[in-house]
């Protein structure tokens, strides 16, 4: 195991914990402040409150005023962004507040906020969320369809599809559905697929009414449809099964709505990461021991690999994008090579007349969360070194992506692009789906101290 190592300047020492060499030269080499793990500042603590559009003025008061009593910190709403509740003491455990227990609130840190309402989700729309667990913004962006209070037409009748590799993280997405969604749950499904390669489309306009499935299934089963009866039973059987959603309900599990071909309204792509910008996940190896933020963050090629992936999830969440409509994609990372050099891989291969980037909403004006901007080199020499002289026009595309950084945001660290389609580009080759650039490994890392 490598020795740990302590970073940063000498006044901050005292408070820096001492981190492994591997995770040092990975902050090196992403110019990243190591001041951001400095343990002696302390984030608040972030709540969000299930169904706020709902609520009324009078319930999110006396909510703020419960959570304080409970707490028994400084408790206030977060203004700028709706629903979400700042608690002053990070150190508070969410069981020790009735309104957690109740499931009136659910642990979410506002950056995580921000970046599910950039999406700007309309009743109504089909939202895909590429990789959806734990399921914090999943649940984030069902509250917003507010399908609930609209009424059963079709047109009003939302939905969300959230994806995820892992089927024991889906589960835990799963739980937090059935506890906070409860019986308004008929409009979320969640398949366990590799989003890189995910081909399911939104369900089939009208999937929630049972007589028309009734009527397209006895169409599909009639003996005189051709498009049937060319396909063996064996076989239909398997497509049926094959592109079926792991967990929603009934209506949304048939093959009627799964076999629309319509792309989604919405897409959220937020992207598999190191996970370094989340001081919640980052303190944990506080317990745990500062050298495991080796194995478990920056270990192997993990810096190399990550970034690929997630240009191929960013294109594939393209992909099933409708063309008008706007993708948002997040990290939770502040890990050049995993934002601007992802994102700016992208921009390289969809031109100015396909991809736009749009504003993060909710960032502006007094009061609002304040954000850095995007990393990119400080002079000639830098972009040089960099090799992305050839790329300024991309970086300059890029003015709308905005950085939240603990520093100076007072929130975890994320990364967030909102980008309007445009129109649909040309195929491409799975060769061409690359960063700008990608970091060294970390076995080429020689740890120096910062
Ligand atoms: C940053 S987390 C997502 C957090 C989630 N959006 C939320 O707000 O709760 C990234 C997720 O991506 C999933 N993942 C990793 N590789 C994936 C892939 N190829 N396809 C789909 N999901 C993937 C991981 O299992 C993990 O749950």
């Amino acid at each position: 195991m490598a020795n740990a190592e302590p970073v940063g300047n000498t006044t901050a020492t005292a408070t820096l914990p001492l981190l492994p060499p591997s995770f040092c030269a990975f902050l090196r080499d992403n110019h990243i402040d190591a001041e951001v793990y400095n343990t002696s500042r302390q984030l608040p603590r972030y709540v969000r409150i299930i169904r706020y559009h709902q609520r009324s003025k009078h319930y999110i008061d006396e909510l703020v005023q419960q959570i304080q009593a409970d707490a028994g910190c400084k408790v206030s709403k977060v203004d700028s962004v709706p629903g979400f509740i700042e608690i002053a003491d990070q150190a508070i455990r969410l069981s020790q507040i009735s309104a957690y227990n109740n499931g009136d609130i659910v642990g979410m840190d506002v950056s995580s906020g921000i970046a599910a309402l950039a999406m700007s989700v309309e009743p109504g729309d089909n939202v895909l969320d590429l990789c959806c667990a734990p399921g914090a913004k999943l649940l984030l962006l069902a509250d917003l369809l507010d399908n609930h209070r609209s009424n059963t037409s079709a047109i009003q009748r939302g939905t969300v599809t959230g994806v995820d590799i892992s089927p024991h993280r889906a589960a835990t997405c799963r739980s937090l559905v059935k506890k906070h969604a409860g019986n308004d749950r008929g409009f979320i499904r969640v398949f366990v697929d590799d989003g890189t390669t995910f081909d399911c489309k939104a369900p089939q306009h009208g999937w929630h009414d049972p007589q028309a499935v009734k009527a397209a299934s006895a169409s599909v089963n009639s003996p005189s449809s051709s498009s049937d009866s060319s396909v063996p039973k064996a076989k239909r059987q398997k497509q049926a099964v094959s592109g079926q959603p792991w967990f929603a309900p009934k209506l949304l599990s048939t093959a009627y709505a799964c076999s629309g071909t319509q792309l989604y309204d919405r897409v959220l792509v937020d992207a598999e990461c190191t996970h370094d910008g989340s001081l919640v996940h980052v303190q944990k190896y506080a317990q745990w021991g500062w050298d495991q933020l080796d194995t478990q963050v920056v270990d192997g090629n993990k810096s190399v690999t990550v970034p690929i992936l997630q240009s191929k999830l960013l294109e594939n969440g393209w992909r099933l994008l409708k063309p008008g409509s706007v993708l948002v994609y997040s990290t939770c990372s502040l890990s050049r090579y995993q934002n601007e050099f992802v994102l700016g891989g992208f921009l390289a291969r969809h031109a100015e007349d396909e991809a736009v980037l749009e504003p993060i909403p909710l960032l502006a004006g007094s009061g609002a969360i304040v954000t850095s901007p995007i990393w990119t080199p400080v002079d000639d020499d830098e972009w040089d070194r960099a090799g992305l002289s050839q790329r300024r026009s991309v970086f300059s595309r890029m003015r709308h992506a905005v950085r939240l950084n603990p520093l100076v945001s007072n929130t975890s660290g994320m990364f967030i692009a909102r980008i309007k389609k445009l129109q649909h580009g040309a195929q491409l080759e799975e060769s061409e789906i690359v960063p700008l650039a990608l970091p060294p490994s970390t076995q080429q890392c020689t740890p120096q101290p910062i």
